[in-house]
């Protein structure tokens, strides 16, 4: 039989416990003595008790049963409560909930014993109370008896049945159940002879009465700390202890068999039932279904079965002979109970007062939390940066390495060389790479070389200590009075600058030569001082070509075609040194460009009159580094002009007409007139083509010749985009003045508008414009806009074509109604430029294309007045079809009619689909940049459609031109017109 463990063995974890079961029996009454009965039990131990085997019975060893504690009959009531008991009783007084139950046959000693333990438990808990005054305790009492079914109060004469109620956290409360202030102690004598009173009984044959009901006193005791004895507070404790005095277990078997006894029996039994179930399954397993609803007894003893409390379970028995069966029944019982186990928590209530406090507490806690947490994400955070910082100041000074490295095993090669002895006049010190024109060469070797007193014209050192050093070892180059004097800064931060862009670039810097040429004028005579003017340039000075070379060398090529070494030094310090030189002479010569490019009246504004190219592959390491040498640049320029006052001399030029044109200069350089460059252009190239050489600033690409870079210059997309609108209006005349299908060119244009609207809303409908452009059978043929200069647009006829053009636009707008808001849009558009020729073109072609697609005789077919509509197209395409039809339904058979109809309709679906697109860019603009796009736009797309279409030819009107507008058959007729 199980039932072996111990009392100290009940707890299998901190909270976890075991019912405490406990057997009593009761001595043989007076009446059973008098039937000679027998005890029928022995008490082996405290813990065990066997039946008294008969003679028949002998050998049998089963009915032992072992217990956490039995109780024989000559034990009291006060020691079963002190040895098993009180210490489940006092939890209460720690806020643990705790229930004493007393299980048995009838006349077993129920009553008898838990009247005793009740007694004794609330003594001693009011005792407790008394003595711990640290707590202000309140005991409260009630009672109630289930009996049906029924929750009776049993505090309360007649009282009607109480009601159940579930609350989500106290499990199920009575509702209305009285409860009674415990103040003395002999306030429960009294509670407990009512509850005797009030208690359903009946009389036995012996005179006794036998409980009929469940009886539960329940004891509440709550517990405070006390305002005086200034104890921190922790809250209040409460806790409940259930007296729980059962009904005779036998009573259903022994029920009556009709009439309400068999009633009463079924609901005694209904509840006993369902607690043996309860108690059965808890012992199992705990986790399944536990049927606690099945009754009111075990709906308001759920916490003690299984739940929040400690329980103890008292077993009595008869012990007279007779009634073993029902003792075993009760043993069996308990064997169950045994195996429960509950978890009994401490039950603290927060007042509001400690609630606070509590929330208080909390709350300090968490920005205590909260601020370590901050202040160590900051500190995260700044050590990832410091970290990132660290990281960057490596790359970065690997990169300079790296660099530094290069310059040194270049200069280090012994190539480079300084030249110009005069003090404090300046020298472009300066790359040359290996690919130095012939020209450059042959410019150099009219150098000082064979004339050592005769310094080569704008060739400065501006390092005294290279030039002593170069003295020593080299020829010395010296410089004239005429020498051209730069201003620079000496405190400029070159080298950093340098190695900068190198890191950037290193590639590009290596083998791709950045340079600046300075070609002059070989006249073989003296150079002039005071200024450097497009006429002197004529006059024939001696040649001179400045190389700037960020790359490979540095030297400057004599006359006699030897390179001039200088600075030897091979030094760290010298080749910084010379770096820095390098720096300075670049940044001197920007000042001069710069100065030149601001002030007409500088000598060195001539700079703006020279032809330049920039190299391709240049290109993007210059864009990138643009800004910031600007910046850095002008910078130490100013500080130039502030700090070295004296030094500010014009800078001398012998008859050298010095162009120069540094890599930080070509923003400015781009911000020039393409009208102005154009003239450049043409008065360079004509002297170019008159004199045997010209002084010239340009960046070269060593890899292209200089033919070659001419033709660059036009073709280059920068330039090209620099002279966009000229060329523009070339194209556009273009196709406008012609009938050839001229297709590239729209095809061109809208590459052109692409690129030009990347950075805006419409990209996406130019992108489709595109597939449009390809999906109409444009191919890309030869751009004959690019070939047309807008020099052959003969400017004198200008006048006329806009007074001709205004005309017919106005005349249009009248017959189109088109609104005065629409006209004052377009008159927005005007710049008084000469592009505004083509967007009068394109308004007049809009125009007249509205007027002959939906304006016939006296009837406008539009229904949105001028402005063409994706709707109002598609009209006009069902009448083309419709037209159509019926010219193709007369010459061609079914098949015929239905493969050339296909054809048809991809074809119009294409159109209708260009025009809804055309159609929305132009609903879609929203500044005037985006209409003058959209008119032009609207132009290309009217034009070459239509000379694509020779189908149309024959049709009443055609979507895209006034090509059978009975007014204009082209724009040469419509030009006719106009004065
Ligand atoms: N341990 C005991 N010592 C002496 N007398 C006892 C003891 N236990 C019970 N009695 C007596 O036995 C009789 C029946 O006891 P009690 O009424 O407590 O039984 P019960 O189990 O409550 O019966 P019921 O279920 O019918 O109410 C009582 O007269 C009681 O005084």
């Amino acid at each position: 039989m199980a039932g072996e463990d111990s009392g100290d063995m009940r707890r299998s974890n901190a909270n976890e416990e075991r019912i405490f079961v406990a057997i009593r029996i009761r001595p043989l009454n007076k009446n059973e003595i008098a039937r000679q009965e027998l005890s029928a039990w022995n008490c082996i131990n405290g813990n065990t008790i066997r039946l008294k085997n008969s003679p028949a019975e002998r050998s049998s060893s089963t009915d032992t049963y072992t217990f956490d504690k039995v109780f024989g009959d000559d034990c009291s009531t006060q020691k079963v409560y002190e040895e098993g008991i009180k210490e489940i009783a006092l939890s209460i007084v720690s806020g643990i909930n705790s229930s004493i139950f007393a299980y048995g046959q009838t006349s077993s000693g129920k009553t008898y014993t838990m009247t005793g333990i009740t007694e004794y438990a609330v003594r001693d808990i009011y005792d407790y109370t008394k003595m711990h005054t640290e707590r202000d305790f309140v005991l409260k009492f009630s009672a109630m008896e289930i009996y049906n079914e029924a929750v009776r109060d049993l505090l309360v004469v007649d009282g009607a049945p109480l009601r159940l109620l579930d609350d989500p956290e106290k499990g199920t409360i009575i509702e209305k159940l009285t409860e009674e202030t415990l103040t003395e102690w002999s306030d429960l004598q009294k509670l407990l002879s009512i509850c005797a009173a009030e208690r359903t009984t009946e009389e036995t044959s012996m005179n006794e009465s036998s409980s009929r009901s469940h009886q539960i006193i329940r004891l509440t005791v709550e517990s405070s700390p006390s305002l005086y004895a200034g104890a921190e507070s922790s809250g209040s404790l409460v806790a409940s202890m259930n007296f729980v005095d059962l009904a005779g277990s036998e009573r259903a078997s022994q029920a009556l068999t009709a009439g309400a006894r068999l009633r009463e029996g079924s609901h005694i039994n209904r509840s006993l039932l369902a607690l043996g179930t309860v108690i059965r399954k808890l012992s199992k397993e705990r986790n399944g279904h536990i049927p606690y609803r099945e009754s009111k007894l075990t709906r308001i003893l759920h916490n003690s079965l299984g739940g929040n409390a400690r329980t103890a379970i008292i077993c009595t028995l008869n012990p007279a002979r007779s009634h073993v069966d029902q003792s075993r029944n009760t043993l069996l019982f308990a064997g169950c109970a045994k195996q429960v186990a509950t978890n009994a928590q401490v039950n603290v209530v927060m007042t509001d007062k400690v609630l606070v406090q509590q929330l208080q507490k909390e709350l300090a806690r968490m920005e205590n939390e909260f601020r370590n947490f901050v202040a160590n994400t900051v500190l995260l955070e700044r050590e990832l940066l410091i970290k990132q910082m660290d990281e960057e100041i490596k790359e970065l000074t690997r990169q300079r390495d790296i660099f530094q490295s290069r310059v040194e095993t270049l200069l280090q090669s012994g190539k480079h060389q300084f030249l110009g002895n005069d003090k404090g006049s300046n020298l472009i010190s300066l790359g040359v790479s290996n690919n130095l024109h012939p020209a450059h060469q042959d410019l150099n070797s009219g150098g000082s070389s064979e004339n050592p007193d005769r310094p080569i014209s704008g060739v400065v050192l501006n390092n005294e200590d290279h030039v002593r050093q170069r003295e020593n070892h080299e020829p010395k180059v010296h410089l004239d009075n005429n020498t051209p004097k730069f201003v620079g800064s000496d405190s400029d931060p070159g080298w950093d600058v340098i190695a900068g862009r190198a890191s950037a670039k290193s590639e590009d810097s290596c083998t791709e030569v950045h340079c600046i040429e300075i070609e002059e004028v070989k006249t073989g005579g003296q150079t002039d001082s005071s200024s450097i003017h497009s006429s002197e340039k004529r006059e024939g000075k001696s040649p001179m070509r400045l190389v700037l070379n960020g790359g490979a060398e540095s030297s400057i090529r004599r006359k006699d075609g030897k390179l001039n070494h200088v600075a030897e030094d091979d030094s760290p310090d010298a080749l910084k040194q010379n770096i820095q030189e390098h720096q300075r002479t670049i940044n001197r010569l920007v000042g001069l460009s710069e100065k030149s490019n601001r002030s007409s009246e500088s000598p060195l504004a001539i700079s703006r009159s020279v032809p330049f190219s920039r190299s391709q592959s240049c290109r993007p390491a210059l864009a990138a580094t643009s800004s910031q040498c600007n910046k850095v640049d002008r910078e130490s320029i100013s500080r130039a002009q502030v700090n070295e006052p004296e030094r500010k001399v014009p800078p001398q030029f012998d008859n050298l007409e010095l162009k120069t044109v540094s890599p930080f200069q070509f923003n400015e350089l781009d911000r020039k007139s393409d009208h102005t460059l154009e003239q450049e252009t043409d008065a360079s190239a004509a002297r170019v083509d008159k004199e045997s050489s010209t002084t010239s600033v340009r960046f070269k690409d060593h890899r292209l010749s200089e033919p070659k870079l001419r033709t660059k210059k036009r073709k280059s997309p920068g330039n090209h985009f620099r002279t966009r609108e000229l060329d523009t209006i070339s194209e556009v005349e273009s196709v406008m003045d012609s009938d050839t299908e001229d297709t590239a060119s729209v095809l061109n244009f809208v590459v052109e508008m692409k690129t030009r609207s990347k950075e805006t809303p419409l990209k996406k409908d130019f992108d489709n414009l595109m597939v449009m452009a390809k999906a109409s059978g444009f191919t890309d043929r030869t751009d004959r806009a690019k070939s047309i200069n807008f020099r052959e647009m003969p400017n004198s006829m200008l006048p006329y074509k806009f007074e001709g053009l205004q005309r017919y636009i106005i005349e249009l707008w009248h017959t189109c109604h088109v609104p005065l808001v629409d006209r004052s849009h377009f008159l927005l558009l005007l710049k008084g430029e000469l592009t505004d020729y083509v967007y009068l073109k394109a308004e007049l072609r809009r125009l007249s294309f509205v007027k002959d697609a939906f304006y016939s005789g006296n009837k406008f077919l539009g229904e949105e007045g001028w402005n063409i509509s994706p709707d109002s197209s598609l009209k006009a395409i069902n009448q083309e079809r419709k037209m159509l039809s019926k010219q193709v339904h007369k010459k061609f058979t079914s098949k015929e009619r239905e493969e050339l109809y296909q054809k048809w309709r991809i074809d119009v679906k294409t159109k209708h689909r260009s025009i809804q697109l055309a159609w929305r860019v132009w609903n879609n603009t929203e500044d005037l940049y985006h209409v003058r796009e959209s008119a032009m736009l609207v132009a290309k797309l009217v034009g070459p459609i239509q000379s694509d279409e020779p189908t149309k030819k024959t049709s009443r009107f055609s979507f895209f031109g006034p090509r059978n507008s009975t007014k204009f058959q082209n724009w040469k007729d419509a030009r006719s017109v106009a004065p």
